[in-house]
C-alpha cells in the first residue's frame, strides 16, 4: 500500500439535485494530501469546500471520478469499507458537537469506544491523557456547558485525536471562537498533529490562521484554482 498519499483525488465531480435541478458543485477536482501535511482549503461561501470535505470523510457518496483515502477507493466502497476508513479519520466541526449530557472525559471516551475494543480503565486513561495534552487535565469532569468555547473546541480536538487518526478533517474549527481562542486552538492542533504525524485538511475562512498550513488550496465555483506551495 502506498502510504505517501493519505488522500488522492482524480477528476472528481459532484452534483446535487436531480433532473432539471441537477447542479454540478464540484468540477474536475485533483488533489493529493501527503502523510503529515497540513492543507488549508479556502474559498468563498458556496464554492464547494464542505462538500469536498464530506466526500473525503466518507460521509456522502462519490458520483464521478476517483477518491482514495489510505489507498481505499471511496467511490463504490461498501458500508463495511467506509466504516473501516472512517476509523482512521478524526473529524472536527465548526461547532464542537460535544454531547451535553457527558463530561469532557466521557465525550472523548465515546470516540475510543466507537473506534476500538478497549477495556474501560484503558479508555479512561487514554481519554484523560488526551485531555491533558490539550491543556484540560484539570477539566476532565466538566460538562460542556461549564467550558468556554475554546475549551469545548479543545475537547473536540482531544476527541478527534485520541485514537491517533491518519487524517484529520476540520471544517471551520475556529468559526465560533474569538480571535485569540481560535489562534490558540489551531496552534495546539498543529502541534499535536505534527507530533502524531497525521495529515490535516482544514476548511477555513479565517485568514489569521493561514500560516499554520504547509499548503493552501483555493476553491472557486467548485474548482481548485490555485495551489500555493507554502504559507510560511
Ligand atoms: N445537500 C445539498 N443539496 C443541494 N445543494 C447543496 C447541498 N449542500 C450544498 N449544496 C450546494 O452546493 C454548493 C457548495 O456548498 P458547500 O457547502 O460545499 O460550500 P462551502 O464552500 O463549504 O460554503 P461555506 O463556506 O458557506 O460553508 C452550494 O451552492 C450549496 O448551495
Amino acid at each position: 500500500m502506498d502510504q505517501k498519499y493519505i488522500v488522492s483525488i482524480k477528476y472528481l465531480n459532484h452534483y446535487f439535485g436531480n433532473g432539471a435541478l441537477r447542479k454540478r458543485v464540484l468540477s474536475n477536482i485533483n488533489l493529493e494530501v501527503k502523510t503529515g501535511e497540513i492543507v488549508i482549503l479556502s474559498g468563498p461561501s458556496g464554492s464547494g469546500k464542505t462538500t469536498l470535505l464530506t466526500l473525503i470523510g466518507g460521509l456522502r457518496s462519490v458520483d464521478e471520478g476517483s477518491l482514495k483515502v489510505l489507498d481505499q477507493e471511496i467511490r463504490g466502497a461498501s458500508d463495511a469499507q467506509l466504516i473501516k476508513i472512517r476509523r482512521h479519520i478524526g473529524y472536527i466541526f465548526q461547532s464542537h458537537n460535544l454531547l451535553r449530557s457527558l463530561t469532557a472525559q466521557q465525550n472523548v471516551q465515546m470516540s475510543i469506544k466507537l473506534h476500538e475494543n478497549v477495556p474501560i480503565l484503558e479508555a479512561r486513561r487514554k481519554s484523560a491523557a488526551a485531555l491533558e495534552a490539550v491543556g484540560l487535565g484539570n477539566r476532565i469532569n466538566y460538562y460542556p456547558e461549564n467550558l468556554s468555547g475554546g475549551q469545548k473546541q479543545r475537547v473536540a480536538i482531544a476527541r478527534a485525536l485520541v485514537c491517533h487518526p491518519k487524517l484529520v478533517l476540520a471544517d471551520e474549527p475556529t468559526a465560533a471562537l474569538d480571535s485569540k481562542s481560535g489562534r490558540d486552538v489551531v496552534t495546539l492542533m498543529q502541534q499535536l498533529v505534527k507530533e502524531q504525524g497525521c495529515a490535516v485538511l482544514m476548511v477555513t475562512h479565517d485568514n489569521r490562521i493561514l500560516d499554520i498550513a504547509d499548503r493552501i488550496v483555493h476553491m472557486e465555483d467548485g474548482q481548485l484554482v490555485t495551489i500555493n506551495s507554502t504559507a510560511h
